[in-house]
């Protein structure tokens, strides 16, 4: 069996109101080094107050947060980390290269070597235009010189709040790969995202947020096998209660046990047909998602 892994953050009963708003109730979870950990839920759910929580950007209400080995209030945390925002302005005027290298050096980072971590971040996101204003670039353009900031401290963990979000299908594809890069090279992830499939695609371990509060954690497997159910089609050539005619004289039952396949054959043969398939179907991310939501998208 390998070796644990150390954790590299640790959240435990965040909590973070905003006067009256309760936006975090309660939060707790683990990222081991080398995780990608994704944070999915409806809007208003709590995400990017929980990531701006874990990036030192806002106050705990109470609770206690730890990333690489630093408490979250302590200043020296945020140089150990990368953090892109939903939103991300950026100075417009600038271009990527002098935007990048005006970070790196707040980082302290030596001009070589930022221009080594610029370029590369940058050849590998697929940004070529590197000496126009960023103004005149588009969401897409502006998002990826967004991301290579995330990456000019060289941190071990990033925290990316949506990075794919509003983004059209060829960027969204680069900047799912390009996080799928950033993880196989051992980097610590915690990212939000709306859209499900990205983090199906990505992440070791998901949490649904809502309402503040994680309705289910675990890998996808442990979350479809404590959410999940299996559903079980059951085809009959002639009707029986609860069945929907699929095509004519085939019909469809579903039921969730196999007792209830077996009541299903039952009325069958005694209608005079009989039970001609039978499908499994077993809940994905989204049925999970809608189930623990409330449907809420
Ligand atoms: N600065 C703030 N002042 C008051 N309420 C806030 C503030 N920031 C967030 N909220 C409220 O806190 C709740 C959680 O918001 P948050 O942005 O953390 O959710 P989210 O899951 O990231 O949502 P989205 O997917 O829409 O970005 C919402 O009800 C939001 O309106």
């Amino acid at each position: 069996m390998p070796a644990a892994r150390a954790n590299v953050l640790s959240v435990s009963g965040l909590t973070k109101t905003y006067g009256d708003v309760e936006a975090v109730r309660g939060v707790d979870f683990d990222v081991a080094d080398g995780e990608v950990f994704g944070l999915v839920g409806p809007n208003g759910a709590g995400k990017t107050s929980t990531l701006k929580t874990l990036a030192g950007l806002l106050e705990p209400t109470s609770g206690d947060v730890v990333v690489n080995g630093y408490d979250v209030s302590d200043p020296e945390m945020r140089r150990t980390l990368g953090f892109l925002p939903e939103e991300s302005p950026l100075y417009e005027d600038m271009t990527p290269r002098s935007y990048l290298r005006f970070f790196a050096d707040l980082y302290d980072v030596d001009r070589e070597t930022a221009d080594e971590r610029i370029a590369s971040a940058l050849d590998r996101l697929d940004l070529d235009v590197r000496d126009r204003p960023v103004g005149d670039f588009s969401k897409g353009m502006k998002r990826k010189v967004a991301i290579a900031r995330s990456l000019v401290n060289d941190p071990e963990v990033l925290i990316y709040d949506e990075p794919a979000s509003g983004l059209d299908p060829t960027t969204t594809n680069v900047v799912i790969e390009f996080t799928r890069d950033l993880a196989a090279q051992g980097k610590t992830i915690v990212f939000s995202a709306h859209d499900l499939h990205h983090v199906e695609s990505v992440c070791d371990r998901v949490a649904i947020v809502a309402d503040g509060r994680i309705a289910a954690k675990g890998t996808l497997a442990e979350i479809r096998a404590d959410h999940g159910r299996v559903e079980y089609r059951v085809f009959t050539d002639v009707a029986v209660p609860d069945a929907t005619e699929v095509e004519d004289g085939r019909y469809r039952t579903t039921v969730e046990s196999m007792a209830g396949v077996d009541d299903v054959r039952e009325r069958a043969r005694a209608a005079g047909g009989d039970v001609v398939d039978i499908r499994t179907r077993e809940s994905t991310l989204e049925d999970v998602f809608l189930a623990v939501t409330g449907g809420r998208e």
